[in-house]
């Protein structure tokens, strides 16, 4: 059931749509993330892109791992987002490579031991795959609630065209409301794809 966002506080519409999404067994994560592939592995966007932002599946998000060991296969460029302990709420993407060393971030998600040498601005990246909490059809997007990716993309802000990177959700259908209220500070998708359908404006 498509929910009506406006009905809920965001800290209400946060905690049922993460719910939901930690409510899928198993199965049902398996699967969303093999439809998600299908719809994704063969897509131009994700054909042409060379250096892709992913991120490691946490909190019932739908996961990319198919798409991130593809895109090995094909030799492409694999960053990952990292939190640091200072400055706080910055997040950054850093390359992996054969010799990337790994550990956990402060919400205990899996990450690379940090290396500022590969490390990139997200103007160097062609494609990111977001982890969404909830969406609408319009590109609105609803993260965790830390801003991080807010902060990190916040230079598109004065973009007039974007050019790059393609910003492309990825969530479960389950994820998706109504419509979203957008703050100053939010930036829009350029598209979402969900384990059943694209959504593109
Ligand atoms: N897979 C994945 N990696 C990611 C993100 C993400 O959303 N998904 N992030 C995108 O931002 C960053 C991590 N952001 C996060 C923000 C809040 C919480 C979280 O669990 N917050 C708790 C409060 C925990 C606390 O304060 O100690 C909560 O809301 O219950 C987790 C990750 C970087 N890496
Ligand atoms: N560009 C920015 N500069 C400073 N603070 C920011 C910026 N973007 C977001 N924030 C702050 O981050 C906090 C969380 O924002 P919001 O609830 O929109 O997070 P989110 O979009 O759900 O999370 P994320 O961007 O990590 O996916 C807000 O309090 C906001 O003030």
């Amino acid at each position: 059931m498509t929910i009506t966002a406006a009905t809920l506080s965001p800290k209400a519409l946060r905690k049922l749509l993460r719910n939901r999404r930690c409510t899928l067994t198993p199965l049902q994560q398996k699967i969303a993330a093999k439809h998600l592939y299908q719809q994704v592995i063969h897509h131009p966007l994700f054909r042409k892109a060379q250096h892709i932002g992913l991120y490691i599946a946490n909190d019932g998000e739908i996961d990319p791992y198919l798409l991130l060991k593809a895109a090995q296969r094909y030799k492409k460029t694999i960053y990952l987002p990292i939190l640091q302990r200072w400055p706080k709420f910055a997040m950054a993407f850093q390359r992996i490579t054969p010799d990337t060393r790994w550990t956990l971030n402060r919400f205990n998600i899996k990450q690379p031991v940090a290396s500022f040498r590969h490390q990139v601005h997200p103007v160097k990246l062609d494609l990111i795959l977001m982890p969404l909490v909830g969406f609408d059809e319009y590109g609105g997007r609803l993260g965790m609630g830390g801003g991080f990716y807010d902060r990190y993309l916040s230079y598109l802000k004065n973009r007039k065209r974007w050019h790059k990177p393609y910003l492309l959700g990825l969530a479960h259908e389950c994820q998706k409301v109504d419509k979203l209220q957008l703050n100053s500070w939010d930036i829009p998708v350029h598209a979402i794809v969900t384990d059943q359908r694209w959504y593109t404006q």
